[in-house]
């Protein structure tokens, strides 16, 4: 069952569109995460989400109870939703407890001790009850924080940027533990984050945005096995973007001679055919010298656990994975082998 329901929203800035047919489903008790552009509308989705704007057309509901539609606005604070936004900071003069039960004024004062309580020992952190957010270190700060948005039982939760203040080295042990929070509360959650590291860590299912709109929906592995669109194929992973030609839908081809997919490419359950293009990803390809080569040699650098050669195809770059012992010249010739895999293709249509 859908926790929230969006259908076709729309809110502008001045007059400049942001959201345009905006549509999005998330499950109860899925974790979703907003990606895209800087700029393309995540904040605004989240806000509007939220209440805090309103859209000027488009329908939201949220654990079935609708909050937005032709003349209904349910305000904010009426529609049972926990929030950690980067902005919305603790109170620093409320001690970790204080900071737990404020949204529990509503309720007695047996029932807030036991909910505080209960939210302590899920954030694990019993032993710091009494003291002030500034002796607290950023992550503990950030389990208070989602304390204080869970312990109300909200029916969906928004987190916007949470951990881009968090240290590296402790960010993925946090994901970990405020995502075994919201799973162990069983609540819906949507997020909103830059970082695609993050997003594949905390959430179930990946939400793409491009101008203004949901463009692909669908978890981490889907979504870069099959992109829906060239926007969602380039922003989760590096690659570059040839012109091939299908000759049947699993042979295309290209300056790199034919590639070959290992499972047949479909538009729309039709077979492709015709003039289009290929994402070609760096992990598929092979180098080696050769004078008639299409590519030619930038420079390569260590990354840790491997190397990568910098290559040039024409007006592109790659960075290609290569061994300790692939030592070639500055403008040196390269052949590209591309192995069979499964080949992201995007026919050509008269919009791209
Ligand atoms: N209060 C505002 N007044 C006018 N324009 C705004 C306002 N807030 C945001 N915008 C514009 O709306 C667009 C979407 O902003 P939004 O904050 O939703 O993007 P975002 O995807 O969250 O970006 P980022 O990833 O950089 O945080 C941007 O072009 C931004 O400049």
């Amino acid at each position: 069952m859908s926790n929230l329901s969006i259908n076709n929203l729309e809110y502008s800035y001045n007059g400049k569109p942001i959201l345009k047919d905006l549509s999005l489903q998330v499950k109860d008790n899925e974790i979703v995460c907003l990606l895209g552009a800087s700029g393309c509308g995540k904040t605004t989705t989240l806000k509007a989400i939220a209440g805090l704007l309103k859209p000027s057309k488009g329908d939201i509901s949220i654990a079935q109870v609708a909050v937005n539609g032709d003349s209904l606005y349910v305000p904010p604070q009426e529609r049972n939703i926990g929030m950690m936004f980067q902005d919305y900071a603790l109170f620093p003069h409320l001690t970790v407890e204080q900071n737990i039960a404020f949204g529990l004024h509503k309720e007695s004062s047996s029932v807030r001790n036991e909910r505080v309580k209960e939210m302590l020992s899920l954030i694990k952190l019993e032993a710091f009850a009494e003291r002030y957010p500034h002796q607290l270190s950023g992550g503990q700060q950030q389990r208070v924080a989602i304390a204080r948005a869970l312990a109300y039982k909200p029916s969906l939760l928004l987190l916007d940027e949470p951990f881009s203040n968090i240290d590296h080295q402790v960010r993925f042990q946090l994901i970990d533990d405020i995502r075994r929070i919201i799973k162990d509360q069983q609540v819906s959650a949507i997020f909103v984050t830059h970082s695609k590291e993050e997003a594949f860590a905390f959430a179930d299912k990946l939400a793409i945005m491009e101008e203004g709109k949901i463009a692909q929906l669908g978890t981490a592995e889907a979504l870069y096995r099959k992109p829906a669109t060239k926007g969602v194929a380039a922003f989760l992973s590096a690659g570059i973007f040839i012109d091939a030609e299908a000759k049947s839908s699993t042979e295309f081809k290209t300056e790199f001679g034919t590639i070959t997919s290992l499972e047949p490419v479909t538009n729309d359950q039709d077979e492709v055919s015709g003039k289009g293009c290929i994402y070609l990803k760096p992990q598929y390809l092979t180098l080696s010298e050769n004078e008639q080569g299409v590519g030619e040699f930038v420079a390569s650098r260590f990354v840790g656990n491997r190397y990568l050669c910098r290559v040039k195809l024409g007006q592109q770059e790659l960075e290609i994975p290569c061994t300790q012992h692939q030592r070639y010249a500055y403008g040196q010739r390269l052949a590209i082998d591309v192995r069979p895999h499964l080949v992201n293709y995007f026919a050509y249509t008269n919009n791209n």
